[in-house]
């Protein structure tokens, strides 16, 4: 697929680098005209360890874990922040949200393997997916995973046989859809009535299924959970879901005698891709969510739950910053420019997917002001394969480094191999230090599992 056509009556912003605002890493600067993160020059690393190249800010992230725990627990003294390691994940950031005192969000056995590799607690892993496969149920029964999220009915079959073998109680949620139609892209909605996620609201699906849960042995129903979706800039969606989940606790008490203790209100919270993105802070998320559970408990007369959230996006996104090299420079009059650069969708497919915004600068021209309209084209094989469609830039030459911002959610961990293209190391940058957190791959690995 083709890109859309540009709109030419866009106009550059002239901003320089730190005019972007919030999409910046928080300790991103600009020295001598070099894009800096962690104290460590862009420019100098891209030379180091080549690009592509995914650099992670590792105090953003560890800031913003802590905002997370702070804003909640302030409001809501029992609660929890789980991190949705599908978002971003290797064995260093799994390190660092156990060090940071988080729990874990894991959607298959993958995600779970790496988590136990890097020795984070089973008990603080939560499992989700809405067709973990019975070998996956196994393995995370068998770890001792604190919790499993429950998608359906059939899976509670499976999750009481296989806790049963292994003569195990398997602490558990049901994920529920309830019915909210987030403020968001179609494709990342996930708490609508038309879902392939969780129990359904509808003719009272969900209610009537409490029953199967509770009468199945080897499982313990300890809360709820639900998602609602992605990206999610109004924040009223939120006080809906939980007055829906809250008021579904209330019947359950009621007609069940069960009194849950535990409420999931999954993740979701946006952030900003693009300077002119306003989403809400952590503190409004905290605020809107523990308010909406207070007045909900006292309204339907159930005790305050222990309350978990679960972000994967807002923890990492603006930590990451994807660096590339510019190749290819070719100007269409009257139709657009392409600079482009050594990745493209196989290091971020969210613009493909999703038509999703970027902001990109030049890092070793970091203070000059962004005087042209770009589209920044990868080096695949599809006409479609852009990391940024028509954004302002500082003047690009052939050899310079570009900086994307806004690349720490959902790139790393949606990256692919097309066109044998090895993916991008990840880099943690920290007090003027880089370190190798994964390492680039080589073609060896592109061929490791061929026979
Ligand atoms: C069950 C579940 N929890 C948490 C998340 C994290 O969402 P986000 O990255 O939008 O915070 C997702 C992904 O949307 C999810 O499916
Ligand atoms: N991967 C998506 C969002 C899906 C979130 C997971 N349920 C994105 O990049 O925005």
């Amino acid at each position: 697929m083709a890109l859309p056509a540009a709109d030419l009556s866009k106009q550059p912003d002239n901003r320089t680098t730190m005019e972007l605002g919030a999409v910046l890493p928080l300790t991103a600067e600009v020295r001598d005209d070099h894009l800096f993160v962690g104290g460590v020059d862009m420019v100098e690393l891209a030379r180091e360890q080549g690009t592509a190249l995914y650099v992670m800010d590792e105090a953003d992230m560890r800031a913003r874990m802590q905002s997370y725990l702070r804003s909640f627990r302030s409001r809501h003294e029992n609660s929890a922040v789980v991190y949705a390691s599908k978002a971003f994940l290797n064995k260093e950031a799994a390190r660092i949200v156990n060090a940071e005192g988080l729990c874990l969000d894991v959607s298959g056995g993958g995600e779970l393997a790496c988590a136990l590799a890097a020795g984070f607690p089973a008990d603080r892993i939560f499992m989700h997916g809405n067709n973990k496969t019975p070998q996956e149920l196994r393995e995370a029964i068998s770890a001792g995973v604190g919790r499993i999220i429950i998608d359906s009915r059939i899976e509670l079959g499976r999750i009481s046989q296989i806790a049963g073998e292994l003569g195990v109680e398997q602490v558990v949620y049901m994920r529920i859809t309830p019915g909210v139609e987030a403020d968001t892209h179609q494709y990342i909605r996930t708490g609508c009535e038309d879902s392939k996620f969780g129990f359904t609201m509808r003719d009272d699906f969900a209610y009537r299924c409490v029953h199967d849960v509770l009468a199945a042995p080897n499982v313990r129903l300890a809360g709820l959970h639900c998602h609602i979706g992605s990206q999610i800039f109004a924040l009223h969606s939120y006080p809906e879901a939980v007055e829906v989940m809250v008021d579904l606790m209330a019947r359950i008490k009621q007609g069940y005698g069960v009194e849950l203790g535990e409420l999931d209100m999954g993740g979701g919270l946006g952030v900003a891709y693009t300077a002119a993105d306003k989403p809400a802070s952590i503190d409004e998320f905290a605020e809107t969510v523990t308010a909406a559970v207070r007045a909900a408990c006292e309204k339907h007369g159930v005790p305050l739950p222990r309350l978990l959230v679960e972000p994967g996006r807002s923890l990492v996104a603006n930590a990451g910053v994807t660096l590339y090299t510019v190749g290819i420079i070719k100007t269409l009059p009257g139709i657009r420019k392409y600079v482009a650069v050594d990745g493209g969708m196989s290091d971020n497919i969210r613009t493909a997917l999703y038509h999703a915004d970027y902001e990109p600068v030049i890092a070793n021209k970091a203070a000059h002001p962004r005087t042209e309209i770009v589209t920044i084209a990868g080096k695949h094989c599809e006409s479609g394969d852009a990391v940024v469609v028509d954004m302002p830039m500082q003047r690009p030459d052939l050899g310079d480094i570009v900086a994307v911002f806004g690349t720490g959610a959902y790139n790393h961990t949606m990256s692919s191999n097309y066109n044998g293209q090895p993916r991008p190391a990840v880099v943690f940058v920290k007090d003027g230090e880089a370190r190798v957190t994964t390492r680039r791959e080589t073609y060896d690995d592109l061929m490791a599992r061929d026979v």
